[in-house]
Formats: structure tokens, sequence, C-alpha cells
């Protein structure tokens, strides 16, 4: 048979077991909206029974609803292919493997998850080490249609001769495909190297560092995907959360994992870390530095500790005809003494009225032995603890504080003056007390991260039983409802804490920044993704402290290099490699691109009155000769500019992007903007613009006005 018709015939083979697969799957899915509607009746029969019958009937609608709707999710996420990958082996039957495993109605395998141990050959297999395994074939599907097929052969003298092998390069196939808006999984395609990694142990720290594009956040996430379903018990009750470094970049990759079927991994930028907040703007280097460095501890210890800006400056109150008195400087005494305790403000205000109590008995006593009457000091610390003055001044006094609310305070120069004595410049506190001068909520994604500590520094309110009811509320609401995505997020509101953290593009994280991930990972296992040469933070000696410290006690830590960059084109990494060598990377450092389009990377000077107009054309011819998606990259402050000149090219594979924002994305092709800006605007310049000029797969334009950035 010719080659087309043996391809021809091979997916006409494997057609017939996916058409397989999708009729087991439409049983199987029946079957689950059986038993959910199920599990409600037993709900409703349950408002007729006793007390105890009620509440195991309850749980066991839970119990079947949940169980529901949880294979209902899997079995309805949006992939590319169910099936992706078949095994022949030398005597066994062939295993089918996908992105879950199903079987039959005589629970025979008809696909093996590619996470159990039975599909590990998948991605392990060599031709030095086949596990047995005489044939690896990569099937492409379109949603239920096998569009084609493609094989390695890794024990040619085990070939029978009725098997044929047609197809070559898959992952060669896989990277040239156009890109769309949002990353794919790559669970058809993963690298032995990439495998390894991804099925590293769950406890500890497990690092993945490699150059741009060698697959870090894909495996990263395929991790998650894989941890949780081997370590469902360990890792579900608390979760997996995964950080990236923007709202853009958690877009971006937020299909990876719904397309594997797992829906229970929270996705979070760096400034919405703190719960309600989602913060996106940047503030410039140097302001940032500050914000991040370990010193804004101190600062804002001090900050919680001060008299708040409108607190009463004197405590005047007349009991049983005497006034007794305290001025401001015994007020601050008082406050001192209530802070030398350690407790958090927030948790301190009866220690704040025992304090002032005491001080005005004292008051009471002075007044007796200078001729006033003699008033018993139990008296007078227990009547006027209930007076409702002085708790009208202890409110105004000592209020309850809110994070957002100290740190606006420190907007106010001398304020932060006083806060950041002997800890930061005064070149420092000026533009740090302008930036905290805005309104409502315009923070910035390094404020999140400030917030958090004072969020820490203050304590909770004292509201414990009202939060106890809000949990509980929010629990039974959860329960009853008939959305999948509510009985997903079933975990209490506010509660920091998680099982496994993966933190992407980690290189960037200042110290305040691991010090609020370490917060929600006290007993968690990390697996932390990065690339020191693209890092942007400029002190990487105080980050690694405060990095150690996010990790606590753990004693297991593992560390992974990828070194096959399978982004960009050999071209436009060789231009990329050239800009940061001998600045920040050793060659032994930079990874190695494997594909070559014969495309040069294309650089456009131009004047400066000129940069509109060729942004527009090289724009244009970008979008015409990719199929995907085209990145504009250029400096933060520039963005809204560029927008504009391409507000007439409103085509959605089109995006304009600030260069700390392009973290971790991809493009078919890139039109870089003004490169000696990307140098200016950042601390560690070269870094940015080499993390700008590796985002593209196929084409790259530079577009610049001056020569200095080569
Ligand atoms: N085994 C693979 N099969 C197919 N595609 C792959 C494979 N490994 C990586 N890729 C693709 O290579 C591209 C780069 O991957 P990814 O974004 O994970 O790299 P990265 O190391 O995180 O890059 P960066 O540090 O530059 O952000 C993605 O499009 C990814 O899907």
């Amino acid at each position: 048979m010719s080659e087309p018709r043996v391809r021809r015939a091979e997916i006409a083979i494997e057609q017939s077991h996916v058409d397989r697969v999708y009729r087991r799957l439409g049983e199987l899915r029946s079957q689950a909206e059986d038993m959910r509607t199920k599990g409600y009746e037993i709900g409703h029969g349950a408002q007729r029974e006793a007390v105890f019958e009620q509440a195991s009937m309850l749980f066991e609608r839970d119990m079947m609803v949940n169980h529901a709707n949880q294979t209902l999710q899997s079995l309805d996420a949006e992939y590319e292919g169910l099936v992706f990958g078949r095994l022949d082996h030398t005597s066994t039957e062939p295993v089918y493997v996908g992105r879950l495993g199903i079987r039959d109605a005589d629970f025979e395998n008809l696909v093996t998850d590619w996470r159990a141990p039975a599909a590990a050959a998948f991605y392990q297999a060599t031709a030095e080490a086949p596990m047995d395994v005489v044939r690896r074939r990569v099937i492409r599907c379109s949603g239920q249609q096998v569009l084609d097929v493609d094989d390695d052969v890794l024990m040619p003298e085990s070939v029978p001769d009725d098997m044929p092998v047609v197809g070559e390069g898959a992952l060669m196939a896989a990277l040239g495909r156009a890109r769309g808006e949002k990353m794919r999984d790559i669970v058809a395609t993963i690298q032995k190297e990439q495998d390894e990694v991804i099925r590293a142990p769950w406890r500890g720290v497990t690092e993945i560092t490699g150059g741009p594009g060698t697959g870090k956040t894909a495996v990263a996430l395929h991790r998650a995907a894989y941890l949780l379903y081997r370590y469902r018990r360990q890792l579900g009750g608390a979760g997996v959360l995964v950080v990236g470094p923007s709202g853009v970049f958690t877009s971006y990759i937020s299909r990876v994992l719904p397309s594997m079927g797992e829906t229970n991994v929270e996705l979070r930028a760096l400034g919405e870390v703190l719960d309600g907040m989602e913060a996106t703007r940047h503030d410039p280097a140097p302001l940032a530095a500050v914000k991040g460095s370990l010193r804004m501890r101190k600062v804002l210890l001090k900050a919680v500790r001060a008299t708040p800006p409108d607190a009463p400056t004197e405590l005047r109150i007349v009991y049983k005809g005497e006034v007794l008195k305290l001025g401001a400087k015994e007020l601050d005494k008082a406050r001192k003494k209530v802070h030398s305790a350690g407790g958090p403000p927030n948790r301190s205000r009866v220690r704040a009225a025992e304090t002032l109590l005491g001080m005005l008995a004292d008051k009471a006593e002075e007044n007796a032995a200078s001729g006033g009457p003699q008033l018993e000091r139990a008296d007078v610390i227990h009547d006027l603890g209930e007076r409702i003055d002085f708790h009208r001044f202890l409110v105004a006094w000592w209020p309850v504080l809110y994070p957002a609310q100290v740190l606006r305070w420190l907007g106010d120069d001398d304020r932060l003056a006083r806060a950041a004595k002997n800890v930061l410049t005064a070149d420092e506190i000026a533009p740090l007390a302008e930036s905290l001068r805005g309104e409502g909520d315009d923070w910035t994604v390094a404020d999140v991260a400030l917030l958090d500590e004072i969020r820490v520094l203050i304590g909770p309110p004292k509201r414990r039983k009202q939060r106890a009811q809000e949990i509980e509320l929010d629990a039974e609401q959860t329960r009853d409802s008939d959305d999948p995505a509510r009985l997903r997020t079933a975990r209490p509101a506010h509660y920091d804490e998680y099982s496994h953290i993966v933190v992407d593009e980690s290189q960037d994280l200042s110290p305040m920044q691991w010090r609020m991930l370490g917060r929600r990972g006290a007993h968690a296992s990390w697996t932390i993704v990065g690339d020191p040469v693209q890092s942007s933070w400029p002190d990487p000696v105080e980050a690694e402290q405060a990095r150690t410290q996010a990790f606590g006690a753990k004693t297991k830590h593992r560390r992974y290099t990828l070194r096959t960059n399978y982004r960009n084109s050999a071209e436009i990494f060789d231009l990329a490699a050239r800009v940061v060598a001998g600045r920040g990377a050793d060659d032994g450092d930079l990874p190695n691109a494997v594909r070559t389009t014969g495309l040069e990377p294309e650089i456009r000077t131009v004047d400066a009155h000129d940069r509109e107009s060729a942004v527009h054309s090289s724009v244009k011819e970008l979008l015409d000769s990719v199929d995907g998606t085209v990145g504009v990259i250029c400096a933060m402050e520039r963005v809204p500019e560029v927008e504009r000149w391409l507000a007439g090219q409103s085509e959605d594979r089109l995006k304009v992007v600030g260069s700390l924002d392009s973290k971790g994305l991809e493009y078919d092709a890139v039109a870089l903007v003004e490169p000696t800006e990307l140098i200016t605007e950042s601390l560690t310049g070269r870094r940015v613009l080499y993390v700008a000029l590796t985002r593209a797969t196929q084409q790259l334009t530079i577009i610049a006005s001056d020569d200095d950035w080569r």
C-alpha cells in the first residue's frame, strides 16, 4: 500500500476506537445525570423525615450530587481530543492513552489516564530503554474526529509484519502549529525530560529552571494536574494554588488545566493573591524595588503601632464629681505599653481598655493623695469600664484597623518619615509617600504584598461568632447549589492555606511577595518555576533569603533544568541570546532552540517621527504572514500610545502588551517597539529585553530609532 493509503487505513482504525470511547462517554454522562437527579430526590425526601434520618439522607445527597457533578465536569471539559496516544507492546494488548481514564461496561480499559502509571511509558520509553513498547503512536483529533496519526518505533526488531508505521515528528508538527489566544496543553507530546519533572514526588520543594520557551510553565501546569490525580487525598482538601506574574498571564494559561479535566486549581496573579484584590498597575522600577524590599516590614510594623491620624489626644472623664484626665503624653505612654505586649492591634483592644482604666484609677489615687475623695480602685475600674463615654473614647483612640486604611495613612510624608526613620532614605520616602496617596482600590501589584503584610500585623478584628456563622452560611449555600463551580469552591472564605503552591516566573518575586506566598504555604509543598536570566528583581540575595524562609523547614529540595527551547525558532533565539550574552548569562544557562524557519528577525531602524507608521505597516505585514497571534511589545509607559496607533486594526489576533506584562506569554509573531526603552525603564533592563525578544514562535520585527540596545 502507498503511504497515504496506509495512513488513511490507520486513521480509520483509530477512528473506530475513538467512536467507541465517545459512545461510552455518552453512557457515563447519562449515568452521572441520573445519579444527580436521584441525589436531589433523596434531598427532597429528607424534609419529611425525622432529624436523624434527615441528616444521613442529606449527607448521602451531598455525596451523590458532588460525585455526579465532578464526573460531569471532567466528562464535559473542553479539549482537542480525548484520546491522543496508543502504545503497542510486544505481547500485551495495545493501551490507549487519553485525558481521562474510561472503562467499558465490563470494566475493560478503553482509555488509560495519562497520569496513571500504566501510561508512563508513553512519555518515558526511548529506543535505548523501550519499556516493552514496540510502537508509540500520537493520535491527533479535533473533537471526535481523528485527523492524523504519527508513529515512533522503539523496538524495530520486534515490529510484526502487519504493524504499519506512519508519519514522523509529532512534536515538530505541534511546535509548528499556529498559536491561539490561550496556551494549549501538551499531553500528547510531553518529552522525557519534562515527564520526569511532572512525575517528581509531591513533597518538599521542586524547582524547575530553564531558559525561555523550555516548557517550564507547561510542565508546572501538567505537574499540578498529575499531583491532583495521584495524591488527591493529600492535596485536594486545602487545594492547589498557581501564582503567575500578571492577569494577562493567568488568562493565557487558564485553559490548560480544564482541558485535562482538572478544575480544582486556583489561578491567581500576584496582584490578586490577597482576597478581593485585582491590582494590575506597576510602580516605576525604583519604587517597586523599595516596596518589595524586606525593609518595608520594619516600616509597616511601626506604622501599625503609630497613633491613628484622628485619635483624640486627651481623655477626660468625670467620675463621682472628680475629673480624671489623661493628656497626650500619657496616652502615648499607654499606647506604647499596650504594643509592648506584642499582640496585633485588632486583638489588643481589651488590653488597651484595661491599660487606660488602670491609668484612670492611678489618677483617682493621686487625687485622693492630694485631698480628693477616697475611691475604691476596683470600683473605679469596674464603673468606668461600663461607661458609654469611656467606650466611645476607646473606639476613637484604638479603632479597628484595616490594611488599606493603614497603608493610605503612609501617604502622609511626615507619618511615613516617622515610620521609616533609619530604614529608608529621604529619596526613597518622598516617591513612596506620593504613590500611597491615591484613592479607593487603585493599588499597584507591589502594594498587594504590603497590604497582606499589614493584614497579618494588625490581626483580624474580633468577630469570631459572626465569622463562624458566615462560613457556616457560605458552606450551606454551597452545598445547596446546583452550580458545579460553587461546589468546587467549597473552601471557607478567606482560608489562606493551600496544600501545594506553584509559583511561575518566580525569579521576579520580591522578598515581600515571597512572604505573602509563604503565609499561604506554611504546610504546603511547592513547585517553583523560574529562569534567573529573565529576572527583573535587583537584589537576588535578599529575594533568595525571603524565598528560603517561605519554604520553611522543607528538607526535600529537588531541582530540574530544562534545556530545549520549544518556542522560538533558532533564528529568533540567536538574536535574543546575543543581547544577554556576557551580561548576566553564561552560555551554559541558555537553552537550545531546535526548530529553524529560515526567517531571520527583521530590524527596522526608523526616525522617531516615522515610528508610528513603521509600527503600523510592520504589524499589518505580520498579521498577513502568520495564521495565529501577533503581539506588539513596548515599554510599559508607551502602551496606551501604541494601542491608539493600532486602534484601526482591531483583529482578535492582535495584542499590545507592556514589557513587564509580556512575561510568560507567546505569540506567533512579535513587533518589538523601541527596545532601548525596555532597557531604560527597568533596573535590570537587558533581561527585560531578553524576555520580550523570546516571545515569538515564528517571526520577529524590531522597530527602533536607535541602536543602543544592540
Ligand atoms: N513537549 C512539548 N510539546 C509541545 N509543545 C511544547 C512542549 N514543551 C513546550 N511546548 C510549547 O513551547 C512553548 C513554550 O512553553 P512554556 O511557555 O511552558 O515555556 P517557559 O519555559 O515557561 O517559557 P518562558 O520562561 O519564556 O515563559 C509553549 O507553546 C508550549 O506549549
